[in-house]
C-alpha cells in the first residue's frame, strides 16, 4: 500500500485562485481598497527574512498588499510594542504577522499579546488561543490551522482517533493539540521530558512531528496505516520525521517540502483576506 500524499502545495495553489477572486470582489465594493498584511521582521536572520519575503509574495499573488516592517536586532520590547500599537491603530492594516523568533532581549509573548485580536491573523495571541481552545470564534494559529485544513481537504477522519503530537511550542504543538481535541481526537502531547516516546508514538493513529530536530522521529516507531503529519522544516528539505520508509506503510503523509509549509502561508493569507472582508465589506 502506498501512502496518500497530502499535497499542501497543490491545495494552497487552488485556494489562492479563490482568494484572488475574493480580493477582486472586495476591491470593487470598497472603491479600490485591498486587505493589507503588515509583516514585522526584527533582526537579520536570513531564514526569517526568506519566510517573511515568501509571505509578502503570497499576498501579491492574491492581489493583496503587504506592509513590510523591518527593525534592527537591537530593538527593545518597548520599541516593538510601540510599533505594534501603531499598526493596531492603522485602519488600513487588517492583519499583523510578527515573525518568530525575535532577538532574545525582547519579550516575545508580550509582543504577540499586544496584537489586536481582530488583526491576529497568524493566531499567536493568548486570547486567540484561549478562544480557539474553548471552541469560540478566533483566527487559528497558522501552522496547525493549515494542517487541519489539509486533513479536512483529504477527508482524514479525526473523531475518536488517537492523535500524538510531539512538541508543545506556543505556535505549533500546543495549538495543534487543542485543534485536534476540538475535533474529538484523543490527544497525547509529548515533549522533551516525555518518557518512552517510541511506545507512545506506536499508539498513534495520527502522528504530528513538531520537534525541531531533523528526522528525529524514526519510521519504525510509527505503526502501519497511521496518518503522518510532518510539521518540521530544516535546510535541505527534511522534516522532523523519517518519511522515506513510510511512503509504503503510512495511510497518508505530508511531504517535506510541499506539505505543511505552503499551508501555513496559505492560512495566514486566507485569514488576512477574511479580516479585510470584515472591515472593508
Ligand atoms: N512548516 C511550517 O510552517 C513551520 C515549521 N516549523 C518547524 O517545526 C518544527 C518545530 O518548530 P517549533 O514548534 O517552533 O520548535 P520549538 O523548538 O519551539 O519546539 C520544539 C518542541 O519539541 C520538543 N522536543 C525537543 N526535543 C525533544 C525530544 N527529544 N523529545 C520530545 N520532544 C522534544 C520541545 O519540548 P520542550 O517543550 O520540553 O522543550 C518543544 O516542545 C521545526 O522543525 C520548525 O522548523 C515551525 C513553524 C512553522
Ligand atoms: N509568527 C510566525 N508565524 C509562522 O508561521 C512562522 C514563524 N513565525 N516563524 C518561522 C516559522 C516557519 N514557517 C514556515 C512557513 C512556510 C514554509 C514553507 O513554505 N516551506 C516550503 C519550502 C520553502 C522553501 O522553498 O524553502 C515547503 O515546506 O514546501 C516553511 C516554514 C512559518 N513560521
Amino acid at each position: 500500500m502506498s501512502a496518500l500524499i497530502l499535497d499542501g502545495k497543490a491545495l494552497a495553489q487552488q485556494t489562492e485562485a479563490a482568494l484572488l477572486q475574493r480580493v477582486e470582489a472586495l476591491k470593487e465594493k470598497s472603491g479600490g481598497k485591498t486587505p493589507i498584511l503588515a509583516t514585522i521582521l526584527v533582526g537579520d536572520d536570513p531564514a526569517s527574512a526568506t519566510y517573511v519575503k515568501m509571505k509578502g509574495n503570497a499576498c501579491r499573488r492574491v492581489g493583496m498588499d503587504s506592509l513590510a516592517v523591518e527593525m534592527p536586532s537591537s530593538t527593545t520590547t518597548d520599541e516593538l510594542l510601540a510599533k505594534i500599537d501603531e499598526l493596531n491603530s492603522n485602519p488600513d492594516v487588517h492583519g499583523i504577522l510578527l515573525q518568530h523568533p525575535v532577538p532574545e532581549q525582547i519579550d516575545e509573548r508580550a509582543c504577540f499579546d499586544a496584537i489586536a485580536l481582530e488583526k491576529d491573523v497568524d493566531g499567536v495571541t493568548c486570547l486567540g488561543f484561549g478562544r480557539m481552545a474553548m471552541g469560540e470564534d478566533a483566527y487559528g494559529c497558522a501552522t496547525p490551522q493549515g494542517i487541519m485544513r489539509l486533513l479536512e481537504a483529504y477527508d482524514i477522519a479525526i473523531e475518536g482517533k488517537h492523535a500524538v503530537v510531539v512538541g508543545r511550542s506556543p505556535i505549533l504543538g500546543k495549538p495543534m493539540a487543542m485543534m485536534l481535541l476540538q475535533k474529538n481526537a484523543t490527544v497525547t502531547i509529548c515533549h522533551s521530558r516525555t518518557q518512552d516516546l517510541p511506545a507512545l508514538i506506536k499508539q498513534a493513529d495520527i502522528i504530528v512531528g513538531a520537534v525541531g530536530k531533523p528526522e528525529f522521529i524514526k519510521a519504525e516507531w510509527i505503526k502501519d496505516g497511521a496518518v503522518v503529519v510532518d510539521a518540521g522544516y530544516h535546510p535541505g528539505g527534511v522534516g522532523d520525521i523519517e518519511l522515506g520508509p513510510l511512503a509504503e506503510r503510512a495511510a497518508a503523509l505530508t511531504p517535506v517540502p510541499g506539505g505543511v509549509g505552503p499551508m501555513t502561508i496559505n492560512t495566514l493569507i486566507m485569514q488576512s483576506v477574511e479580516s479585510g472582508e470584515k472591515s472593508l465589506a
